[in-house]
């Protein structure tokens, strides 16, 4: 659980981040949710936290807590997220087809879902300390039409897929398939749904498609600043019951977001630089 005892920890002098806060969103870094109030800070960072109260008791919460990264994990993770001269951050190629795709060594994850779920806008808060990286969002369903390749340094690349389902690429499955089937330095693909509307017909082809290529992949719930707690709390249930009955590579515990108001950036920044190496979480299981 988090402890607020931490946050002198966080206090000015700490090594936080070096780039300037001008046109930076208030909520981008850890530092200026920190001096939230308690309980929204609380709700920021985890989540979960939120909905935990509703849960009946009979439900095992162990599950969605699997990965549960300290303040210090998120504040070394933030760093990554953070450009400097040697760690530049920054968009590195579009790709239409695989023999386009760059060859690269470092590790790389992938954010693939239904067009209009919230990918490109789920990388922009990623990216929201470096906000000069240009990344397109639209509330026009399709609008990505590329695999779009982001650099952050040498320490990972992480890639904005097209949309499938409504006005998806011509190409989708010729450009998305064989990347996801082929990719060797993927090392973990996030599979969006609709906090609203929870796992779809076509989410659930998409799950199909990631349990066969055998990669590990994570469920993440986005736009959950839209939802009720109650249809959130049922979406997110149905989908924890589908993981575990019917997937065998995906991750056990979906991860909440919403690229609007910041919840769950700070502990994806942290996850991907726990799964792309950058840092070690202790105390984690199967993650
Ligand atoms: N309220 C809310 N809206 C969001 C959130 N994330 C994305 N949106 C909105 O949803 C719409 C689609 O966002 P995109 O990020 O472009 O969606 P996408 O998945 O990249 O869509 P395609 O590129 O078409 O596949 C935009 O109008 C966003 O502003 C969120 O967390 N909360
Ligand atoms: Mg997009």
């Amino acid at each position: 659980m988090f402890c607020v005892q931490l946050r002198p920890w966080l206090q000015p002098g700490a090594r936080v981040c070096a780039v300037t806060q001008q046109s930076i969103h208030k909520l981008a870094s850890l530092q200026k949710a920190t001096t939230l109030p308690p309980k929204k800070m609380q709700g920021l960072l985890y989540p979960f936290s939120r909905l935990e109260g509703y849960l009946d008791r009979s439900v095992d919460k162990t599950q969605f807590q699997l990965f549960h990264p300290s303040l210090e994990d998120m504040v070394e993770a933030e760093k990554l997220f953070c450009p400097s001269p040697s760690h530049k951050i920054d968009f590195y190629v579009s790709a239409e087809r695989m023999d386009h795709v760059p060859a690269l060594k470092q590790p790389e994850v992938c954010f693939i879902g239904r067009s209009n779920v919230g990918k490109s806008s789920l990388i922009k808060a990623l990216f929201s300390l470096t906000p000069e990286v240009e990344v397109r969002v639209s509330k026009t369903p399709g609008h990505t039409k590329k695999m779009n390749f982001f650099k952050v340094g040498k320490a990972f690349t992480m890639v904005d897929m097209p949309g499938y389902g409504h006005n998806a690429p011509k190409d989708f499955v010729d450009m998305v398939e064989p990347y996801l089937y082929t990719r060797k330095n993927l090392v973990r693909t996030f599979l969006l749904v609709d906090g609203s509307v929870g796992l779809q017909k076509a989410d659930r082809i998409a799950l199909e498609m990631c349990e066969e290529t055998r990669c590990p992949y994570v469920m993440v719930v986005t736009k959950i600043d839209k939802c009720g707690q109650g249809t959130l709390l049922a979406n997110l249930l149905s989908l924890q019951d589908v993981v575990k009955t019917q997937t065998t590579s995906c991750f056990p515990q979906p991860f909440l977001i919403s690229s609007l108001h910041f919840e769950g950036i700070y502990f994806l920044r942290c996850f991907i630089a726990h799964v792309t190496g950058r840092i070690r979480v202790k105390d984690t299981c199967q993650s």
